[in-house]
C-alpha cells in the first residue's frame, strides 16, 4: 500500500469521480443481490403457492430493476475510467516533467527503452488498476459481505457448513499474491531491456550496418525475447497452479451445499426457493474470491508498475536552484575557473585536477587535448550540467551556484560533439532556444553559421523537414544548424565542442571570422583536435589527464617544446619525419 499512498497526489484530486463511481458500484451491488431474493420469493411464495397472478407485476418489477442497473453500471464505469485515465494524465505529465528536469549524471546511466516501457506500459498498468481493480476490490467485498448476511438470514447452519472452505481459499489466494509479484517486476523489468535493445539497434543501425553485425544483433534481440518469454512463463505456471486449487475449494462448496442443503429441505428446514437463492449467493462469495486472485494479480502489476515508477519520480534533482538564486538577465561573459577540480560519481579518479584561469568577455579560450582529458568536462562546469567538486566557477564574478539555472544557460549557446536536431523544420530546429525569433534573426543566425547557403538550395529552404536524426544533412552541415540554433538565442559565452570538426577547413574559417565579429565583448569556448581551429584563440588551455599542462597564445606555444608543439608538429610537419624520429 506504500506504493499507493506515495502516488497519491496523482489520484487524489480526481477522488470525485472515484467516490461517484462507488455510490454507483454500491447500487449496483445491492441489485446484484436482489435478484436471488427475487428468485426466492417466486419459487416460494409464487409458484409454491400457486399465485400466478403476481408474475406480471414481478416480471416489471424485475424490468424497473434492470434499468436501474443498467444506468447504474454505466455511471459506475464511466466514472471509474475517468478515475483512472485523469489520473494517469497527471502521472505522465508528472513523469516526463521530472525526466526534463533530471541531472545529466542521471542519464549517463538511464537506459531509453527502459524509461520508455516505463512511461508507457507501467503508466498504463497503474491506470487499470485505477480505473477498474480498484473498484472491482470495492465490489468484491461489497458483495461477500451483503450475500453473506442474506444467506445468514436464510440459515445460519448452512452458511457456516458451505463457507468452510473460505480459510483455505484465503490462504491459496495470499501464497499466490507472495508468487505472483516479483513474477511481475520480473515482467516489467524484462519488457524494459527488450524495449532498450530495439531503441539501441535502430539508433545504432548506422554502425551495426558498416560492421555486417545484423546477425549478431539479431541474437541479442532474440536473447532479450527469450528472458521475455520466460518471464512470462514463469508468471504464467504461478497461475496456472494456484487456479485450479481455487477451484476445487469453490467446488468444494458447492457440494457441501447440495449434500446439507438438499438434506434441509427434505427434513423442511429450508424452503426449496431458498436452496436455490443460496447457489447463486455462494456464488456471490465464490467467484470474488476465486477472482481475488485476478484482482491481486492487477494489483501486483500495479504496484510493480507504481514502484517502478516512483523510482523516477523520487530521484532527487541534485542540481537545481539555490533559495533566493540569482536571475541571469543578459550576462557579460567574464568566465574564472578557481581551483576547480570534478570527480564523477560514476568514474574513479578526478576529470579535472585543480583548474584555474580566466576569460574577459570577448576573448576566445581555446581547449585541445588527448581524448579524455577533460575538455568537454570544463565546459559542462559552465553549464552546470554538473558541479565542481572543489574550487569555485565563477561568471560575472559570481558562482555558477548562485544563478536560476534556467536563466544561466539561457545566456550559453552550446554546440555539442553530437548535434542533436529534432524531426521538425530546420527554421525551427534553429529557432528551438528562442521560439520568438523573428525570421530576420533566424537568417542571420544561419548566414553566421554559413548554413544559408546550402539551406537555401533544399526544396522547401528553411522549412525543409528534418528526420529523426538530421537525416538527408551532411555531417558538416548538421554541426551549421546546430551552431546557428545556437547563435540564435544571442549568447554570452558560446561553446564550441568539437563542432567543427565535420566542416571544411575554409568553411570553419569563415565561421570563426564570422562568429567573431558577433561574439565582440562576449566569450567563445572552442574546443577542438585541429590545431587551425583554435590557434586564433586568445588563450590556449592545453589539457592531459584532467590538468593544465601548458597555456597561452598560439606563437608562443610553438615555441616552447612541450605537448602543444607536438601537436603542431604532427598536424603541419612532415608526418612520416616525426614517426620515424
Ligand atoms: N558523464 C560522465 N560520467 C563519468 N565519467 C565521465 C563523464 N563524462 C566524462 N567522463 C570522464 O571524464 C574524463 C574527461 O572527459 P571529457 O569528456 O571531459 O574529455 P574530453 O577531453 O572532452 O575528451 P574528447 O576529446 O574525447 O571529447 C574522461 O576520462 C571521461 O571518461
Amino acid at each position: 500500500m506504500e506504493t499507493f499512498q506515495k502516488l497519491k497526489s496523482y489520484y487524489l484530486p480526481f477522488k470525485k469521480y472515484f467516490i461517484i463511481s462507488i455510490l454507483f458500484l454500491i447500487v449496483v451491488t445491492g441489485i446484484t443481490v436482489v435478484y436471488p431474493i427475487i428468485l426466492q420469493l417466486t419459487i416460494d411464495e409464487v409458484v409454491l403457492k400457486g399465485e400466478y397472478g403476481w408474475i406480471p407485476y414481478l416480471s416489471i418489477g424485475f424490468i424497473a430493476v434492470m434499468i436501474v442497473k443498467g444506468i447504474a453500471t454505466y455511471i459506475y464505469q464511466y466514472t471509474g475510467d475517468m478515475f483512472g485515465i485523469s489520473s494517469v494524465y497527471l502521472l505522465r505529465n508528472g513523469l516526463y516533467k521530472k525526466l526534463q528536469y533530471l541531472p545529466f549524471s542521471y542519464y549517463d546511466n538511464a537506459k531509453t527503452g527502459d524509461l520508455m516501457s516505463r512511461l508507457t506500459a507501467d503508466v498504463e498498468g497503474f491506470r487499470f488498476f485505477l480505473s477498474a481493480g480498484f473498484s472491482e476490490l470495492i465490489r468484491f467485498v461489497l458483495l461477500i459481505a451483503v450475500s453473506f448476511v442474506v444467506m445468514l438470514n436464510y440459515s445460519v447452519s448452512l452458511t457456516l457448513v458451505t463457507l468452510v472452505t473460505i480459510p483455505f481459499l484465503a490462504v491459496v489466494t495470499y501464497k499466490f499474491d507472495k508468487a505472483v509479484h516479483p513474477a511481475f517486476r520480473g515482467i516489467r523489468k524484462s519488457f524494459g531491456i527488450l524495449n532498450t535493445k530495439v531503441q539501441e539497434n535502430i539508433s545504432g543501425i548506422n554502425t551495426v550496418k558498416s560492421l555486417s553485425r545484423e546477425d549478431f544483433e539479431v541474437g541479442k534481440f532474440n536473447k532479450a525475447n527469450g528472458d521475455y518469454k520466460d518471464q512470462y512463463l514463469f508468471t504464467s505456471s504461478i497461475w496456472s497452479k494456484y487456479f485450479p486449487l481455487m477451484e476445487f475449494l469453490g467446488n468444494v462448496s458447492v457440494l457441501l451445499l447440495i449434500a446439507y442443503g438438499g438434506y434441509l429441505v427434505i427434513n423442511d428446514s429450508l424452503q426449496p426457493g431458498e436452496l436455490v437463492a443460496f447457489y447463486s449467493l455462494l456464488g456471490y462469495i465464490m467467484w470474488p474470491i476465486m477472482n481475488l486472485g485476478f484482482v491481486v494479480n492487477q494489483f501486483s502489476q500495479a504496484k510493480a508498475s507504481g514502484e517502478r515508477l516512483l523510482e523516477i519520480l523520487e530521484k532527487d534533482y541534485l542540481i537545481a536552484d539555490k533559495l533566493g538564486a540569482k536571475h541571469a538577465e543578459k550576462l557579460e561573459g567574464e568566465v574564472e575557473f578557481c581551483n576547480v577540480s570534478l570527480k564523477y560519481a560514476t568514474k574513479e579518479g578526478f576529470a579535472l585536477n585543480e583548474i584555474s584561469f580566466s576569460a574577459q568577455p570577448g576573448k576566445t579560450i581555446g581547449l585541445i587535448g588527448g581524448t579524455g582529458s577533460g575538455k568537454t568536462s570544463i565546459t559542462q562546469l559552465l553549464t552546470r550540467f554538473y558541479e565542481a567538486s572543489d574550487g569555485v566557477v565563477l561568471i560575472d564574478g559570481h558562482n555558477v551556484e548562485e544563478y536560476e539555472i534556467e536563466s544561466l544557460r539561457g545566456n550559453i549557446g552550446l554546440v555539442s560533439q553530437e548535434s542533436f536536431l529534432f524531426s521538425s523544420s530546420i527554421k525551427s530546429n534553429i529557432a528551438y532556444g528562442k521560439p520568438e525569433s523573428t525570421m530576420e534573426e533566424i537568417v542571420h543566425a544561419a548566414k553566421l553559421a554559413q548554413a544559408h547557403d546550402f539551406i537555401m538550395e533544399l526544396p522547401d529552404g528553411y522549412d525543409t523537414m528534418l528526420g529523426e536524426r538530421g537525416l538527408g544533412l551532411s555531417g558538416g552541415q548538421k554541426q551549421r544548424i546546430a551552431i546557428a540554433r545556437a547563435i540564435c538565442i544571442n549568447p554570452s559565452i558560446l561553446i564550441l565542442d568539437d563542432a567543427t570538426s565535420a566542416v571544411d577547413m575554409q568553411t570553419e574559417f569563415t565561421i570563426q571570422k564570422e562568429l567573431h565579429a558577433i561574439m565582440e565583448n562576449k566569450t567563445t569556448f572552442i574546443i577542438a583536435h585541429r590545431i587551425s581551429s583554435i590557434k586564433h584563440a586568445d588563450e590556449i588551455l592545453v589539457l592531459d589527464d584532467g590538468h593544465i599542462v601548458e597555456r597561452g597564445r598560439h606563437a608562443e606555444l610553438i615555441t616552447q617544446h612541450g605537448p602543444y608543439r607536438r601537436i603542431y608538429d604532427i598536424q603541419f610537419k612532415d608526418q612520416k619525419k616525426i614517426i620515424n624520429a
